[in-house]
């Protein structure tokens, strides 16, 4: 059994309050991108997590699909199988693709092993593997508060537009993202901000993350600024980066910044 994993960016990210156990409270909303991982799950004798495409992904029994696996199949007790990924959401970017690989292979063992387990459930499990993770059980356009793992609905179509994503060749670490960040209560004016034309989300709908990352990784900073001067109704980083996406109204290409990162076209 195969699935799809796509990838999210984040529109507007507040960091509001340290929680005591470490974690931070957000306000982001979540936005699925058409660039996916795929995700098959085959019977096995043993299990393994065979990884194809990006490959440095480290030790197999660290990757979060074996964790996925494994705690579900404490559970419910379900026969050993392989997993494999191909891996093409870059790492370390600020597009959730290891949470939303793991949020697929949740679904496709639900299916594959009629365990009957509802979206609730199921998210309550992504949950625990990490927090965008639950996300991407339902995958559709959200304000996320909490870690970034409680929902409302939001009417956020861009499907007209042309969105252009730009990866620096620079790992940014989620972990240590937040453990640079001050958080600031922030009122909840997002869920508004995006019903507003594209074109006034530039000094509106913030990304936290950014100012520290820029600092860090000028480059970073620089795309953001080239994709404007590009032409983008609109560019920010998603996450806690690497990735900057801008939002086009129709075609454009970006020779320039191709020469020192991927660029993906139509999103
Ligand atoms: C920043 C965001 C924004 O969408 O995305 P990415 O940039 O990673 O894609 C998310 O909050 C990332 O969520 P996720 O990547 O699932 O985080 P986890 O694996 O659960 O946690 C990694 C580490 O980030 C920190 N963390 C994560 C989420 C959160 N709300 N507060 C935190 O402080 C914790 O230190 C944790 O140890
Ligand atoms: N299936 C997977 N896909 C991507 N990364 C994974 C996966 N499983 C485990 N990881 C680990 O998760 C880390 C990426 O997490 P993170 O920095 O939060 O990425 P992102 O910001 O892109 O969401 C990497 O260090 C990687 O080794």
């Amino acid at each position: 059994m195969l699935a799809f994993a796509n990838a999210k960016i984040n529109i507007g990210l507040n960091v509001t309050e340290k929680l005591p156990d470490g974690y931070h409270n957000i306000q982001t909303v979540f936005y699925p991108i058409e660039l996916h991982d795929v995700v098959e799950l085959t019977d096995a004798t043993t299990t393994t997590c065979v990884v194809s495409g990006i490959d440095n992904l480290g030790n197999p029994e660290e990757n979060i699909c074996y964790k996925a696996f494994r705690l579900l199949q404490r559970e419910y007790n379900f026969p050993e199988q392989q997993i494999t990924l191909l891996k093409q959401i870059p790492v370390g970017a600020g597009l959730g693709g290891g949470s939303s690989d793991a949020a697929q292979l949740i679904k496709i063992i639900n299916k594959k092993f009629n365990l009957g387990l509802t979206v609730p459930e199921m998210e309550q499990y992504a949950s625990a593997l990490g927090a965008d993770c639950a996300f991407f059980i339902e995958n559709k356009p959200v304000y996320a508060v909490g870690r970034g793992d409680q929902f409302q609905p939001v009417g956020l179509d861009l499907s007209a537009y042309n969105i252009v994503l730009v990866k620096p060749d620079i790992h940014v670490s989620t972990a240590e993202a937040y453990a640079g960040m001050q958080p600031l209560p922030h009122e909840e004016h997002l869920p508004a901000l995006v019903q507003q034309p594209v074109e006034t989300w530039k000094d509106q709908v913030k990304n936290d993350f950014e100012r520290m990352v820029f600092e860090k990784y000028p480059a970073i900073a620089d795309v953001k600024q080239k994709l404007y001067a590009a032409g983008a109704l609109y560019a920010a980083m998603s996450g806690s980066g690497s990735s900057v996406y801008g939002i086009f109204n129709g075609p454009v290409a970006l020779p320039e910044l191709e020469q020192h990162n991927k660029v993906y076209y139509n999103l």
